[in-house]
């Protein structure tokens, strides 16, 4: 209202607002389109408020038998512009199906709400028997809620869903290290265990080949001495020797050799397209780890490739045949009255996307989430992360201390070096956001000495990869420099400090980084290194992301210096070691 009052004002000056005298100036000024008959030190739209009002009096005061009176003032409903001031927009919610909002909340805390493994029955004794052979007593919260719900959806065998219908599509988002890994484990392997013919029937998709090593080696521990086989595909070994592993020729065509295929994305697709005899018609489970990862890597069309092959018919439907698989059609009365073999899709990431969009591409059906940790906070959120992600918040472990150490570039090698040898962390694992910073970094601290260290990443071959990480986990090496290949599920045990020597862009990310420590119910710490210009978009992205305490932690100039006699003479071999690298590379 302020602006008209003003108008009010200036008009009045000369007449008073309404009267005759006044009315007859202004139309004569709107007549002859005179702009600067409002004056000049008003805001525009300020000033065509006052006027808007003004003519709408005038329409209101003018005598009812003259129509072009009326005519000049505009409707009622008409939109008035004005009120450009500066406003906090109101925060959009977002509006998500009721699956993705109403999920079933998990404990995100490890070390409460144990459920001894006696008090799930439904699991078979041999498996209750191997988790406790592995110094499992009890499961953790999402095992607790995981496990039996997909036992249940299996409870009529693995060959048809409950009542013939299609079971639902799982998943599940808890934080890093709370054992998603046994969550879709232990169901599948007791699914499958009673099996008679040899079939790919559990199919786990996983981002990396050290992840898939890691899965499978799961999957081994609980299938050893049941008939279950396991085959690995991630391209370590040639695509010969891997379709030894998944297909035998025969006198009457190809003999299936394995019951659970862990793999890489790409290399599944070379298995589809090239391994004769390779077929995943009896699929049953598809399970995909780090599932928003695996989301955003789908321009490689991974998926498209699995469920046509799943859905796959050999040649005309034989309406006797029992089970067969036909294409993917609506739930009718008609559609279900012949049983197919079910598909079952189970989603796993500790920061699951909630974006639909994303989710649609995955053909979810009847989706059912598990989710935890995000219960007390609601789903509205700030995180600089992809947007609708789950809206920036995410579960991070109860173990887990976060710190910010401000540096400047050239003190950043320095505070690595002083947060290792100073405070003596046995196992540290090092980020960075590129391959060659984290090579230049390795160089330095191996140049500088005194810190056993090796570097992740790449650059090198999946062999010494494996290596490495083995000798990591065995403790021989103390700091561990790595590009974001390490950030996702690797499970290396002990893993005390995780330090971020380049500040991680995304908050995702960064969950996942911080995630490789404070693994079940464990402590650890994350120390992130920040300039100053970094330091306002990372503090807003860690408070977005649902970190409730984040810590300075400054580093006293007096504490570096005694490091810079060494440190200098260091960089002076890294220079050195850089450009002969360099002409290595040349020649
Ligand atoms: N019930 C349990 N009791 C004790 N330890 C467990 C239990 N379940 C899993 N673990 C251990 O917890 C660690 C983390 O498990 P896992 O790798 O499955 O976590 P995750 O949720 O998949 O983590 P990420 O999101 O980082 O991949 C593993 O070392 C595993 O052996």
């Amino acid at each position: 209202r302020r602006p008209s009052l003003r108008l009010h004002r200036r008009y009045g000056s000369s007449a008073a607002p309404g009267s005759p005298d006044a009315l007859r100036r202004k139309r004569r000024k709107a007549a002859s389109g005179d702009a600067d008959a409002e004056s000049s030190d008003e805001a525009p739209e300020e000033s065509s408020v006052g006027a808007e009002e003004k003519i709408r009096e005038e329409a209101a005061e003018a005598p009812e038998g003259n129509p072009e009176e009326k005519a000049s003032g505009p409707p009622a409903h008409a939109l008035v512009l004005g009120g450009f001031e500066r406003r906090k927009a109101p925060k959009v919610q977002p509006l998500l199906p009721t699956w993705l909002a109403e999920p079933s909340w998990v404990g995100k805390k490890v070390t409460e709400h144990l459920v001894p493994i006696q008090d799930i029955p439904e699991v078979h004794p041999d498996l209750q028997r191997k988790l406790r052979a592995q110094g499992i007593s009890s499961y953790f919260p999402v095992q607790a809620a995981v496990i039996p719900a997909l036992l249940e959806s299996a409870a009529g065998g693995f060959l048809v869903g409950r009542g013939g219908f299609r079971p639902r599509d799982l998943c599940v988002s808890a934080p890093t290290g709370s054992g998603k890994t046994l969550a879709f484990v232990i169901p599948v392997v007791q699914t499958l265990l009673h099996r008679v013919v040899c079939r790919i029937r559990a199919l786990v998709v996983l981002p990396t080949k050290e992840l898939a090593q890691q899965v499978n080696r799961v999957f081994n521990i609980y299938t050893d001495a049941t008939p279950l086989r396991v085959a690995l595909v991630t391209g370590q070994k040639s695509l010969a020797k891997e379709q030894e592993s998944l297909v035998q020729k025969s006198a009457d065509g190809y003999r299936c050799l394995a019951d659970i295929v862990v793999a890489t994305p790409g290399r599944l697709v070379d298995h589809i397209d090239q391994t004769a005899g390779f077929s995943l018609q009896q699929l049953r489970f598809l399970v995909i780890d780090e599932a928003d990862r695996m989301v955003d890597s789908m321009h490689q069309s991974w998926l498209p490739r699995v469920v046509a092959a799943a859905f796959q018919s050999q040649g005309p439907a034989d309406p006797c045949a029992l089970l067969q698989r036909g294409p993917l059609r609506a739930v009718t009365a008609a559609s279900t009255w012949a049983p197919q073999m079910p598909l079952q899709k189970l989603l796993f990431s500790a920061t699951l996307t909630q974006n639909p969009e994303k989710l649609q591409q995955l053909a979810l059906h009847q989706p059912r989430l598990f989710s935890a940790g995000l219960e007390s906070r609601g789903l509205e959120g700030t995180g600089d992360d992809v947007a609708g992600d789950m809206g920036g918040k995410y579960a991070f472990p109860e173990g887990l201390a976060h710190h910010y150490v401000p540096c400047s570039l050239s003190t950043k090698p320095l505070a690595v070096l002083h947060l290792v040898l100073t405070m003596r962390f046995s196992r540290v694992l090092c980020f960075t956001n590129s391959r060659e910073n984290s090579h230049r970094l390795f160089l330095l601290v191996q140049a500088f000495g005194g810190v056993s260290v090796a570097e992740f990443s790449s650059r090198h071959g999946p062999g010494q990869r494996k290596r490495t990480l083995k000798k990591f986990e065995q403790g021989k090496i103390q700091l561990l420099v790595s590009t974001d290949a390490t950030a996702r599920g690797i499970d290396v045990q002990g893993v005390e400090l995780v330090l971020n020597y380049d500040a991680p862009q995304y908050a995702r990310t960064y969950v996942h980084r911080v995630g490789r420590t404070a693994r079940a119910g464990r402590a650890g710490q994350a120390f992130t290194l920040l300039l100053r210009v970094q330091e306002r978009r990372f503090l807003r992205m860690l408070a977005g992301a649902g970190v409730l305490e984040l810590r300075r932690h400054e580093i006293p100039g007096e504490l570096l210096q005694p490091l810079v006699p060494c440190y200098e003479m260091a960089l002076a071999q890294l220079e050195k070691t850089v450009r002969e690298e360099r002409k290595e590379k040349a020649a």
